[in-house]
C-alpha cells in the first residue's frame, strides 16, 4: 500500500494545450466574469488556441488590466473588454452590439459570472437574495436570450457553455440563493439544448469543484479555511483541488468542433468530490454553528 500513487497525478501545466493550435482561430469568444478567477482561466485557454475575446464585468479598471494579460498569451487573437452589469438587459444589448462592431458576433458564450456568500437562508434579506440569483440566473438568462436571438436571426451557429456548481443537484447548505440558482442554470441548459439545438445551438454546463485562486471573494476564501483549515487536499477524494487551467480545457472541449454531438450536458470537473459519502455518518452541526452566527444577522 505504501508504493500506491498519492491522488490524482497532476495535469500538465499552464500554457500546455489541449486541443490543436488555432482551434478557434477566427471566432470570437464572450467570456462573463472573464477578468477574475476561473473566467480569466477559461478565457485564457481561447487565447491560447487563437479566439478573439470579449470580457465583460462590471469593474472597467479591472477589465482592462484583465485585457492586457490576455492579449499577451501566446497565439491570442484580440481581445476586447466590455464594463457590463449582466442584470441589465439593455446593457446586455449594447455589449453584443459593440462586440460585433468590433470583432463579429460572438460564436462561443461563456456564462461564468456569478454571486455568492455564505448565509444561512434565514437571514438573507428580500435583496440579497435578488442579488445573487438576478446575477447568477436572470443574468445568465439575459446573456444566453441576447446571444440565441442574434444566431437565430442570422441563421448561425453558435456554443454556449454555463459555469455551474455541483449544489444544482445536491442542495447547498448555507448557499440557498446560490444553489437554487446554479439549479436554475442548469436547467436551462436542458431546456435550450432542445428547443436551440435544431437551430445549430449547442449549449453546455461546466461544474468546478474546489479551484482555489488569487481572485476569490473574502466570503468564499473564509468558507474554504472554515470547511479545511491548513488541509484542503486531503477533504478531497482526488487528495487535491483542481488547477484553473483543468477547468479551461474542458471549457475549450465542450465549445469546440470536437464535441459538436454534445449539447445539454453538464460535465463535472471535481476529481470526484461531490460523490463524496463517508462509510460513517459525521456528526450534524447546523449551518448557523458552522458559520458562527447569531439568529437573523445577529
Ligand atoms: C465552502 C466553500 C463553498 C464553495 C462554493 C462554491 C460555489 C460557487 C462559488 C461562486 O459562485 S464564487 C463567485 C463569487 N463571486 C462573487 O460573488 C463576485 C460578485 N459578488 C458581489 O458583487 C457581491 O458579493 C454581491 C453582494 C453578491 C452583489 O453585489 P451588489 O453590489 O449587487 O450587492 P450589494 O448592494 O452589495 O448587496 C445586496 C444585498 O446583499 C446583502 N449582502 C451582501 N453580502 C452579504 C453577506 N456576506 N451576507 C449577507 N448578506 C449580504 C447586502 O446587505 C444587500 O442586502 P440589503 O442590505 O440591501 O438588504
Ligand atoms: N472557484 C470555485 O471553486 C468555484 C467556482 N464556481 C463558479 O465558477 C464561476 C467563476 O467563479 P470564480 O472565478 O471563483 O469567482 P470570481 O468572484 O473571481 O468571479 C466572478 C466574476 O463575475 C463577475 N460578476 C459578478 N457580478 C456580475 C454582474 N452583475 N455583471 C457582470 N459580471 C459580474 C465578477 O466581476 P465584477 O465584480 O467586476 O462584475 C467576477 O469577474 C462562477 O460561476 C462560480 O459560481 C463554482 C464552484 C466552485
Amino acid at each position: 500500500m505504501e508504493n500506491l500513487p498519492r491522488g490524482l497525478p497532476a495535469p500538465p501545466p499552464p500554457g500546455a494545450a489541449a486541443l490543436p493550435p488555432g482551434t478557434y482561430a477566427g471566432q470570437v469568444v464572450l467570456v462573463t466574469g472573464g477578468g477574475t478567477g476561473l473566467g480569466k482561466a477559461i478565457a485564457t485557454e481561447f487565447a491560447r488556441l487563437g479566439a478573439d475575446l470579449v470580457i465583460a464585468s462590471r469593474r472597467a479598471e479591472q477589465l482592462e488590466a484583465a485585457r492586457r494579460e490576455l492579449a499577451a498569451v501566446p497565439g491570442a487573437g484580440r481581445v476586447a473588454a466590455a464594463a457590463c452589469d449582466i442584470r441589465d438587459p439593455e446593457r446586455v444589448a449594447e455589449v453584443f452590439d459593440a462586440a460585433e462592431a468590433a470583432l463579429g458576433l460572438p460564436d462561443v458564450l461563456v456564462n461564468n459570472a456569478a454571486a455568492n456568500f455564505p448565509s444561512p437562508a434565514e437571514d438573507l434579506s428580500p435583496n440579497a437574495w435578488r442579488a445573487v440569483v438576478d446575477i447568477t440566473l436572470t443574468g445568465t438568462w439575459f446573456m444566453t436570450r441576447e446571444f440565441g436571438r442574434r444566431h437565430l436571426a442570422a441563421g448561425t451557429p453558435g456554443s454556449i457553455v454555463n459555469i455551474g456548481a455541483s449544489y444544482a443537484w445536491t442542495g447547498g447548505p448555507g448557499f440557498s440563493h446560490s444553489a437554487a440558482a446554479k439549479a436554475g442554470v442548469k436547467s436551462l441548459v436542458e431546456t435550450l439544448a432542445v428547443e436551440w439545438g435544431p437551430y445549430g445551438i449547442q449549449i453546455n454546463g461546466l461544474v468546478p469543484g474546489l479551484f482555489p485562486h488569487a481572485d476569490m471573494t473574502e466570503d468564499i476564501r473564509g468558507g474554504l479555511e472554515r470547511a479545511a483549515p491548513g488541509a484542503r487536499d486531503a477533504r478531497q477524494p482526488a487528495l487535491r483541488v483542481g488547477a484553473p487551467h483543468e477547468l479551461g480545457w474542458a471549457a475549450t472541449f465542450l465549445a469546440s468542433p470536437y464535441a459538436r454531438f454534445v449539447t445539454g450536458h453538464t460535465l463535472v470537473v471535481d476529481g470526484a468530490n461531490w460523490q463524496r459519502r463517508s462509510v460513517v455518518a459525521p456528526e450534524v452541526v447546523p449551518v448557523r454553528e458552522q458559520l458562527g452566527r447569531g439568529p437573523f444577522g445577529g
